[in-house]
């Protein structure tokens, strides 16, 4: 199994009424929870580790968990609110506004954390959940508690207006990253952390840093694949854009699928990965994230649409 550790909430999509007056609509998301949704329908075994909430927005998340075949069983319930992510969609590229304030999500202490099962090989940690309290500490304690026996991936996915404190975000990233495996960027998420040099410098920072392969992605140009030997460029799909939203979650994924298909999700074999397991995992990637973007919402392919 691979497990995702992270946010689940409502991402509040506008949509055009015949009035012309302001509405949104519901759709599950959390970029954690959509690269769970996504894996899953990539036909890999996938838990989901959060704290969700009782109220009818976490029926609304459980939903789409349960129809998507993920497992659900070590998230840690409570009747605190569902967190909210407000969306404004400018030629479809997202940016969001977040309400999260006293919600299970973010409530989740070490108490909540769960023993993990054997059968685990992964898991994967990211964005929102990551940057408030106590829930940032709680993932924190977690990755450091697991990152010895489980390939670690990690996708800092930066929302700057969703951080009070760059520093103290930029100290828990570097921490984390110290630990984990894979990495992976958007272009805009590594230029936020003001490293000096190329793309390529930045990259490689965080392969000094200790990861095995670094992802950084350039929306509709293309990926580029780092390790301490290999560098591996594949360009994005052309598809017609309708939102951006899940995007960078689903490539996650498809990372996440190619290896773990050709066997390669040990913390052993993921240190030497070639040159033609890193372009297929970020091909799976692109292809995958291609769908996302052609449709509304965090709405990743299953295996047989992308003929996997
Ligand atoms: N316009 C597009 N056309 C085709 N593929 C796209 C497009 N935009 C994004 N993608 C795919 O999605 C991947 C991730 O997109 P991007 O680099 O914008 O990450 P992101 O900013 O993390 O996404 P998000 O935060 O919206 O989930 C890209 O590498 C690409 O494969
Ligand atoms: O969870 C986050 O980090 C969000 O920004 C909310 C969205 O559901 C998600 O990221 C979509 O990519």
């Amino acid at each position: 199994m691979i497990l995702c550790c992270g946010e689940a909430l409502i991402d509040m999509l506008p949509r055009e009424t015949t009035k012309g007056e302001p509405a949104f609509s519901p759709y599950a998301g959390g970029a954690v929870c959509n690269t769970a949704v996504a894996l899953a329908r990539l036909g890999r075994p996938t838990g989901f580790f959060s704290g969700l909430s009782s109220d009818l927005m976490g029926d609304i998340i459980r939903e789409k968990l349960d129809a998507s075949n993920v497992d659900h069983s070590y998230v840690a319930t409570s009747d605190r609110p569902t967190t909210l992510a407000f969306v404004k969609l400018v030629n479809g590229a997202a940016s969001y506004a977040f309400y999260d304030e006293n919600t299970a999500g973010r409530m989740i202490t070490e108490a909540d954390l769960p023993e993990i099962g054997d059968d685990c090989r992964a898991m994967h940690f990211g964005a929102i959940s990551l940057i408030p309290e106590p829930c940032g500490s709680t993932y924190e304690a977690l990755l450091m508690r697991e990152a010895e026996k489980r390939v670690i991936s990690l996708d800092p996915n930066i929302r700057p207006s969703f951080i009070t404190d760059a520093d103290k975000h930029r100290a828990r990233i570097e921490r984390m990253a110290a630990k984990a495996d894979i990495l992976k960027f958007s272009d805009e998420d590594l230029d936020w952390f003001g490293l000096e040099g190329s793309l390529d410098d930045k990259a490689r920072h965080w392969i000094a840093a200790g990861a095995s392969l670094v992802v950084v992605t350039r929306g509709s140009d293309s990926t580029i694949g780092y390790t301490a030997t290999e560098k591996v460029e594949v360009a994005s799909e052309k598809v017609e854009v309708v939102d951006t939203v899940g995007a960078g979650d689903t490539f996650d994924a498809g990372i996440l699928a190619s290896l773990d298909l050709a066997g390669l999700l040990t913390k052993d074999k993921v240190r030497t990965l070639s040159a033609n397991a890193i372009r297929d995992a970020l091909a799976l990637g692109a292809k995958a994230a291609a769908v996302t973007v052609s449709r509304a919402g965090a709405n990743p392919p299953f295996a047989h649409e992308i003929g996997l």
